[in-house]
């Protein structure tokens, strides 16, 4: 078993994933992710994205090949020492928002800082922070069932930012956001990552977001493929464009 390279954060060997039901979700997917790095995993609907981000960040254990968090052979990793790993080096953030409706905006966002040991009040000035880096600083003190949609998605992304993971899987982050909103949220996300040395491992069937990353992997049908083609967002006359992909 050998360790993966220097450079790399996360490296990925040979994964192979069979939903609990026989459903074929990855076949050999292999691939590394440089510190600091913006990697996008771009692919259609159902190309393993979710996935594939799920094994990476050791959510579920991978049934066949390696996922390694720089010298932390996380496939060989039980349930608690997974979680562990997730709560204090991982942030995630979902397509869709959820958040803790007791809560308010920064008490929310603050949870994570506070689950790894950070005082109550440090944690509600770094949410505060990351709040107003997101134009929502105004709403710290609305309950979610007070805030809209794309408010709500970003507080979530606030939330998996505070703690300044060393790796956040950011799965379709702007999914329930307007065009515009999405790019604004998107550029917000990915400079705080780079500003903070954040490794983003980003899966998207966008194009526009995929063009923010460093580097792109393609997946189809659970599988690493050159290049794959994605259709713009919201346009479904015109023709597909394609998205020039690394492997
Ligand atoms: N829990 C599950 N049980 C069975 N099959 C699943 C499960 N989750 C996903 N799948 C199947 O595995 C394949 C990959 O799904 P996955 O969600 O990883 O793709 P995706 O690229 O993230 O798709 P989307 O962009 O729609 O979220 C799909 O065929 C999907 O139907």
């Amino acid at each position: 078993m050998d360790a993966p390279p220097d450079n790399d954060v996360l490296w990925a060997r040979a994964l192979h994933y069979t939903h609990k039901d026989g459903s074929p979700g990855l076949e050999g997917v292999s691939l590394g992710v440089r510190q600091g790095e913006i990697l996008a995993v771009a692919g259609p609907s159902g190309s393993g994205k979710t996935t594939l981000l799920r094994c990476l960040s050791g959510m579920v254990r991978v049934r066949q090949g390696e996922v390694w968090f720089n010298s932390t052979p996380v496939h060989t990793l039980g349930p608690l020492a997974r979680e562990r790993l997730r709560r204090d080096r991982f942030g995630w953030i979902d397509p869709a928002p959820v958040l803790v409706p007791e809560l308010n905006a920064w008490e929310n966002t603050a949870l994570p800082l506070m689950l790894r040991g950070t005082s109550r009040r440090r944690a509600k000035v770094a949410a505060q922070e990351w709040l107003d880096r997101l134009d929502i600083g105004d709403l710290a003190r609305k309950r979610p069932h007070r805030l809209r949609r794309a408010e709500l998605q970003r507080v979530c992304i606030a939330r998996a930012l505070a703690p300044a993971p060393t790796v956040l899987f950011a799965d379709e982050p702007a999914a329930p956001l307007h065009r515009a909103d999405r790019v604004h949220v998107l550029r917000t996300l990915t400079t705080a990552a780079r500003s903070h040395g954040i490794t983003v491992v980003l899966a998207t069937h966008d194009p526009e977001t995929a063009a923010l990353a460093d580097r792109t992997v393609a997946l189809l049908d659970g599988r690493c493929v050159k290049s794959v083609h994605l259709p713009p967002v919201g346009d479904t006359t015109e023709g597909r464009t394609t998205c020039s992909l690394s492997v």
